[in-house]
Parts: C-alpha cells; sequence; structure tokens
C-alpha cells in the first residue's frame, strides 16, 4: 500500500512560514504584502478559489484586494483595470482568475501584467525566465508539485519522469521544473502513443489532464511517485450529490506506487500556499527586502 501525500498539511506548513515572513516583511516595509485578485464573470467554481485565496491572503497577513467585474466586461475596461493594480505601489501581486469569458483575449489581458507583479507566473516573461533558467516567478501548482516532489524524495537527479498534459499553467512549466531538476523529461498529451507504456517507465508521474481517473494504477511502475493535479466534479454514489477525482484512479494507484497525492487534499491547497509564497517574494522584491 503506497503512502498518501498529504498537500493539505504541506500547504498548512508552507502557509505558516509565509505568514512569519509577512509578520518580518511588515515590520520592515511598514505595510502587508498586498494581493490583487481579479475575477471576470459568475463561473461558480471560480467563485470559490477566489474566496479561498482572499481567506488565505487574510489568515497570513496579508491585504486582499478583490476585483470582481461582471461577466459583460469589456476587453478594454480589463485591461484598463490591471493598468491600475500595476501602477499601485500597494499592490505587490495581480492574478487574474482563468477563465475569462470568451469575448475576452485571455493572452492579451495576462500579457497586460507587470512581469515584477506577476506572482501567478503566467506571463511570457515570466515563462521565458523559467525556460532559460533566470529568476522569476514560478506557476503555483507546478510549483507546489515540484515541492512535494522533493519533500518526498529528497535529489530529483536522473529520476524518469512523465507529465500527462502540456497547458502552459500546469504541464509546460512543470517540465522545465523537472528538468531544471536533472529529472530525464518526457512530456505526454492527447496525441500520444501508447501512453500506459510511456507511464510504465516512470519515477515520478504527474498527471494534468482534466480527465477523472484516466490514469489507471496498473500503468504505473512499481515504487512510481504519483502527482495528481486533476481536479474533476462528477456524480458521487449518492443520488444528486458530486466529489471531486483526480486524473489518477486513486484506489488502483495505491496498489502500485509509492506515493500518491489525494483529490482533495493534494496538490490544490499547495496552488494557494504557493501563490501566497509568490506573493509575499514579490512584495519583498518590490522594497529591496533580502
Ligand atoms: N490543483 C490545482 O491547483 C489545479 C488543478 N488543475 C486541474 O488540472 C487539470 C489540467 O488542467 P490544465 O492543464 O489547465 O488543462 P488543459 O485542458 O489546459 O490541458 C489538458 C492537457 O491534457 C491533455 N490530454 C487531454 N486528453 C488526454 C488524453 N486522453 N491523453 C493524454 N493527454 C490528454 C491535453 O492534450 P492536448 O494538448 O493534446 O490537447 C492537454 O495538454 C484539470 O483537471 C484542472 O482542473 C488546473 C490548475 C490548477
Ligand atoms: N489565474 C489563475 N490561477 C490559478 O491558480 C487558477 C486559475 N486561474 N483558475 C482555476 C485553477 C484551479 N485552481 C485551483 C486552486 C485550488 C484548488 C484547491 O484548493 N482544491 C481543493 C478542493 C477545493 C474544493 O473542494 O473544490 C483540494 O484539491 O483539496 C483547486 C484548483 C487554481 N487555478
Ligand atoms: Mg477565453
Amino acid at each position: 500500500m503506497a503512502d498518501i501525500i498529504d498537500g493539505k498539511a504541506f500547504a498548512a506548513g508552507l502557509r505558516e512560514e509565509v505568514r512569519e515572513g509577512v509578520t518580518a516583511f511588515a515590520a520592515k516595509a511598514g505595510r502587508a504584502p498586498g494581493l490583487a485578485v481579479v475575477l471576470v464573470g459568475e463561473d461558480p467554481a471560480s467563485a470559490v478559489y477566489v474566496r479561498s485565496k482572499h481567506k488565505a491572503c487574510v489568515t497570513a497577513g496579508m491585504e486582499s484586494f478583490e476585483h470582481h467585474l461582471p461577466a459583460e466586461t469589456s476587453e478594454a475596461d480589463l485591461l484598463a483595470l490591471i493598468g491600475q493594480l500595476n501602477a499601485d505601489p500597494a499592490v505587490d501581486g495581480i492574478l487574474v482568475q482563468l477563465p475569462l469569458p470568451k469575448h475576452i483575449d485571455e493572452t492579451k489581458v495576462i500579457e497586460a501584467i507587470d512581469p515584477d507583479k506577476d506572482v501567478d507566473g503566467f506571463t511570457t516573461a515570466s515563462a521565458g525566465r523559467l525556460a532559460t533558467g533566470q529568476d522569476g516567478f514560478v506557476a503555483c501548482t507546478p510549483l507546489g508539485c515540484l515541492m512535494l516532489l522533493k519533500d518526498r524524495l529528497g535529489d530529483l537527479s536522473g529520476k524518469s519522469a512523465v507529465i500527462v498534459g502540456r497547458s502552459n499553467i500546469v504541464g509546460k512549466p512543470m517540465a522545465m521544473l523537472l528538468l531544471k531538476e536533472s529529472c530525464t523529461v518526457t512530456i505526454a498529451h492527447s496525441r500520444t502513443q501508447d501512453l500506459a507504456h510511456v507511464i510504465g517507465g516512470a519515477d515520478i508521474v504527474v498527471a494534468a489532464v482534466g480527465r477523472p481517473e484516466m490514469v489507471k494504477g496498473a500503468w504505473l511502475k512499481p515504487g512510481a511517485t504519483v502527482i495528481d493535479v486533476g481536479i474533476n466534479r462528477v456524480p458521487a454514489a449518492e443520488e444528486g450529490k458530486t466529489k471531486l477525482v483526480g486524473d489518477v484512479a486513486f484506489d488502483e494507484a495505491m496498489e502500485v506506487a509509492a506515493a500518491v497525492t489525494p483529490v482533495p487534499g493534494g496538490v490544490g491547497p499547495m496552488t494557494i500556499a504557493c501563490l501566497l509564497h509568490n506573493t509575499l517574494a514579490a512584495a519583498k522584491r518590490r522594497e529591496g527586502i533580502a
């Protein structure tokens, strides 16, 4: 039976560390770090995430500036808001909750964020810095996954890692991070042939697909470490209820792997803790505090 990697507990520790860092920052800077979260429209899942980010900010002693705009907001108005937040000295980090309504060009909006305030790590500047080994913000979800992997495995050098998914916000930055750790990295996606075989060679599997329980236990190399990024809401056994499952068939994986992250309670809480971590780092950098 594999170990369950307790992302929720690890995230709680990281949040406590950030809280202490915030106190030290405030003593020197005379102000708290500030995070601006922009939500456009009424997507219920997005509203839940934004609420938990706000709560986490406040608990860590940070300022949270919430901007909830109606779904009909024009791209120009949203870009104008980003411009204001870029110029606002009280704002250290800017997060624009994705997805945006269809009439708004996501790339254009993300690119408008000052890279020094890009605590999500989504701008081209941040992605380029990560890819070329320069200092910058790393996307929160892959950063959280890396922290869990290093905590569990120590040195990752030489390990074979398969990432399933190649999105700009999870799969690609995850690949860059693991490459930096000297893993031998394979990125699988919807055109990958014989995914089971590809996964079967991996010491580390990161699943970021968005398909409930698609990675089967029998595909895994015995003793593998499995990081499940997927958040899928599916019907529960009880009539009319839903539950969250990951992209990995958890019970099966527990029979073969050495360690597996659960959903919920795995990667999700790490994403929010890393957002706070990045926001504190942004604030320190902007104030010239080591
Ligand atoms: N825990 C957290 O904090 C977060 C969780 N998530 C969750 O992680 C999951 C992935 O998110 P995200 O990266 O944004 O998703 P995207 O939809 O942007 O990307 C999904 C990726 O999976 C690949 N894929 C789809 N079907 C298959 C298949 N059958 N076999 C192999 N690969 C496949 C796609 O390939 P192709 O490129 O060829 O289409 C694509 O690269 C979702 O469940 C999301 O909810 C996301 C962000 C944060
Ligand atoms: N600009 C932007 N940045 C993001 O980081 C971003 C985004 N947009 N859009 C949506 C995705 C998704 N995401 C999650 C964050 C926390 C949990 C999380 O805490 N999940 C809990 C469960 C929460 C529940 O019960 O619904 C858990 O896994 O334990 C999940 C998913 C961040 N995202
Ligand atoms: Mg869109």
